[in-house]
């Protein structure tokens, strides 16, 4: 295959991002399908696959029962219709904690049977050594600090963090932590907007900020919150662009109510049968015309 045919390079796009500092927004949205990171490709700078899938698509309560293999499998969805984005998976509860060993050998699996750019993981300075073990040896990695989805249990739900002056210090520095490890950027979940400006200000990767103010340098939203399609809980730092879930009912209810009526399908959603005078002796009903 000439090289004009293949996708663009993706390798050089880690450094782009990491360029970002300072400079124009980033911006990110999750994508868990192919046709929806066809969609989103050419407007966003990384596309990220997310654990919240597993609430999003799949139903459950929280990020914690989110297998690798379904990050792998919806991973290689999305690389295949993202054309110029940089894509990241994120790493699913119980797969890089443990230890560096099996965070790498689990990074290096994603990496390689989705041909993604990146791997994210949650944690700040008790993951530090896993981020520089991963960096070390050609992992790129992005951070995830402050409201901690796999950590639902330990954080007492969805809860925004950094609240008193204490947590604050501590979620500074993580990032900092992540960011002397290696993280070539860090999203910062669920933080008031005076520590979400101290954290920007004290890295020198990109901060990538979901209910995190706009004093980040970037910003990423569930796609599927801002579409409209996702109805379980709006978090206050979600803004509906959309309400294409209220647009799915009206179609599917009219699609409904014309099959009832017999209207759907009309005789151009039909193949016509063959014109009698055209049957032959060797027709058979395999291979009729349509
Ligand atoms: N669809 C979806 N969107 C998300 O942003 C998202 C997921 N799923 N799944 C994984 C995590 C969970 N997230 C959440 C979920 C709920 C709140 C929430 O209800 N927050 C309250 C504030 C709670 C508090 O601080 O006491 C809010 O009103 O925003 C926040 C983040 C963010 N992530
Ligand atoms: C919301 C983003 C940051 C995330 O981690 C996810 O979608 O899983
Ligand atoms: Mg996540």
């Amino acid at each position: 295959m000439p090289l004009s045919a293949q996708k663009p390079a993706k390798a050089a796009t880690i450094q782009e991002i990491r360029a970002r500092k300072n400079q124009t927004p980033i911006v990110a949205l999750t994508a868990y399908t192919t046709p929806i990171s066809r969609l989103l490709d050419p407007h966003v700078d990384v596309l990220l696959v997310g654990d919240s899938l597993g609430m999003v698509i799949y139903g459950m309560e929280t990020t914690l029962g989110v297998t690798l293999e379904m990050m792998c499998a919806h991973g290689k969805a999305v690389v295949r219709g993202a054309v110029s984005s940089c894509v990241v998976v994120d790493m699913p509860f119980g797969s890089y904690q443990e230890s560096q060993e099996l965070a790498y050998r689990n990074a290096a699996r994603i990496l390689a049977e989705t041909g993604c750019a990146a791997v994210k993981l949650e944690g700040g300075q008790e993951m530090a050594a896993t981020i520089a073990f991963l960096t070390a040896r050609g992992i790129p990695v992005m951070g995830h600090v402050g409201l901690l989805p796999q950590s639902f249990n330990s954080q007492g739900g969805f809860r925004t963090q950094g609240r008193t002056a204490e947590a604050a210090t501590r979620i500074l520095a993580d990032a900092r932590a992540v960011a002397d490890a290696g993280a070539f950027s860090i999203v910062v979940e669920g933080v008031v907007e005076t520590l979400a400006a101290e954290i920007t200000n004290a890295v020198v990767v990109p901060t990538i900020g979901i209910g995190a103010s706009a004093a980040c340098d970037g910003q990423i939203l569930v796609t599927e919150d801002l579409l409209g399609l996702f109805s379980d809980f709006t978090p206050k730092f979600v803004k509906r662009y959309a309400e294409l879930g209220s647009e799915v009912s009206v179609a599917v209810g009219a699609y409904a109510k014309e099959v009832r009526a017999r209207s759907f399908p009309a005789s151009e959603h039909c193949f016509g049968a063959a014109p009698q005078a055209k049957r032959t002796e060797e027709t058979t009903e395999s291979d009729d015309v349509v």
